[in-house]
C-alpha cells in the first residue's frame, strides 16, 4: 500500500511534505551546488569504480523513471574510496530528465540545469543486509550523479535508448544483460559531496550524494527517445508522457558540500 506520488500538479514534489514529512528535513536532495561555496577537503581522496565484473539484470518502467538492476549479491560491482569509509554494492541506474528543449536535472550548478542527470544507486553491503535496510540508514546509500548535456550522439547511449521501446508502460520490464555503466562516465571523476536524501518518495536521508563536475554529451534526438516513455501503465486510460521528472533544489540547512 506504498503511497502515490508523481510529478505532476497534484501529486508532485511540492505535495509530497503531505504524505512524506520528511522532505521538509535537514538534508533533502537535490541541492543547488554552489562551487565557490564547497569547502575543499584534502583528506577527501579520488573515487573509484570497480564494474569489471558488473552484471546487468533487466530493464525497467517503474513509473517514475526507468530503471536498469544489477545483480547485488555479492561484490562484483563497487564504488569506493572519496567520502565512502566502505565499498557499497551497485543495485541500479536510473534517469532524470526535462521536456522538449527545457533542463530536467536534479541537481543544479550556480543556478544552471541540465537537459537530464543520471544516477548509479550503490548501497553499504558492509554494514547492512539488504538494500531496503540500507536504505534507511544514515550511511546506507551512495549516489553517483552525472550530468547530461545536449550536443553529440553518446556512442553507447543507443545501447539504452534502443530498449526503452520494449518498457514504454509503467511496471513493464525486460531482461537487459551485459551492460557495463562504466560506459556512461565522463573522461573526469572530479566530484563535488554531501550528504542528502532519495530525490523521490519515501524521501530517507540516507544518501551519501557524489556528483561529478564533468557532463556527459548525450543528442537532442536521444533524448527525446526518454520522452517516449509513459507514467501510465497499458490498461490505464489516460496516457501521460514522462517527462520532468525531476524534484528541484531543496534548501541547505547549513549544510556545506564538499569537493
Ligand atoms: N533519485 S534517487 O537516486 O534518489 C532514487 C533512489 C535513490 C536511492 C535508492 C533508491 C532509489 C530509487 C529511485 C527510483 C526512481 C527514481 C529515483 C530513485
Ligand atoms: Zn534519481
Amino acid at each position: 500500500t506504498g503511497k502515490h506520488w508523481g510529478y505532476g500538479k497534484d501529486d508532485g514534489p511540492s505535495i509530497w511534505h503531505q504524505n512524506f514529512p520528511v522532505a521538509e528535513g535537514d538534508r533533502q536532495s537535490p541541492i543547488d551546488i554552489m562551487p565557490q561555496q564547497a569547502s575543499h577537503d584534502p583528506n577527501l581522496g579520488p573515487i573509484v569504480l570497480n564494474y569489471d565484473h558488473c552484471t546487468s539484470l533487466n530493464i525497467c518502467n517503474n513509473g517514475h523513471s526507468v530503471v536498469v538492476e544489477f545483480d547485488d549479491t555479492d561484490d562484483r560491482s563497487v564504488i569506493l574510496g572519496g567520502p565512502l569509509d566502505n565499498p557499497y554494492r551497485l543495485k541500479q541506474f536510473h534517469f532524470h530528465w526535462g521536456g522538449k528543449g527545457c533542463h530536467g536535472s536534479e541537481h543544479t550548478v550556480e543556478g544552471n540545469s541540465y537537459a537530464s542527470e543520471l544516477h548509479l544507486v550503490h548501497w553499504n553491503a558492509v554494514k547492512y543486509r539488504s538494500f531496503g535496510e540500507a536504505a534507511s540508514a544514515p550511511d546506507g546509500l551512495a549516489v553517483l550523479g552525472i550530468f547530461l548535456e545536449t550536443g553529440d550522439d553518446h556512442r553507447w547511449l543507443h545501447t539504452i535508448t534502443d530498449a526503452l521501446y520494449m518498457v514504454k508502460y509503467k511496471a513493464s520490464v525486460t531482461d537487459f544483460k551485459g551492460f557495463n555503466p562504466k560506459c556512461l562516465l565522463p573522461s573526469s571523476l572530479h566530484y563535488w559531496t554531501y550528504l542528502g536524501s532519495l530525490t523521490t518518495p519515501p524521501l530517507h536521508e540516507s544518501v551519501t550524494w557524489i556528483v561529478l563536475k564533468e557532463p556527459i554529451a548525450v543528442s537532442e534526438r536521444q533524448l527525446g527517445k526518454f520522452r517516449m516513455l509513459l507514467f501510465t501503465g497499458e490498461e490505464e486510460d489516460q496516457r501521460i508522457r514522462m517527462e520532468n521528472n525531476f524534484r528541484p533544489p531543496q534548501p541547505l540547512k547549513g549544510r556545506k558540500n564538499l569537493q
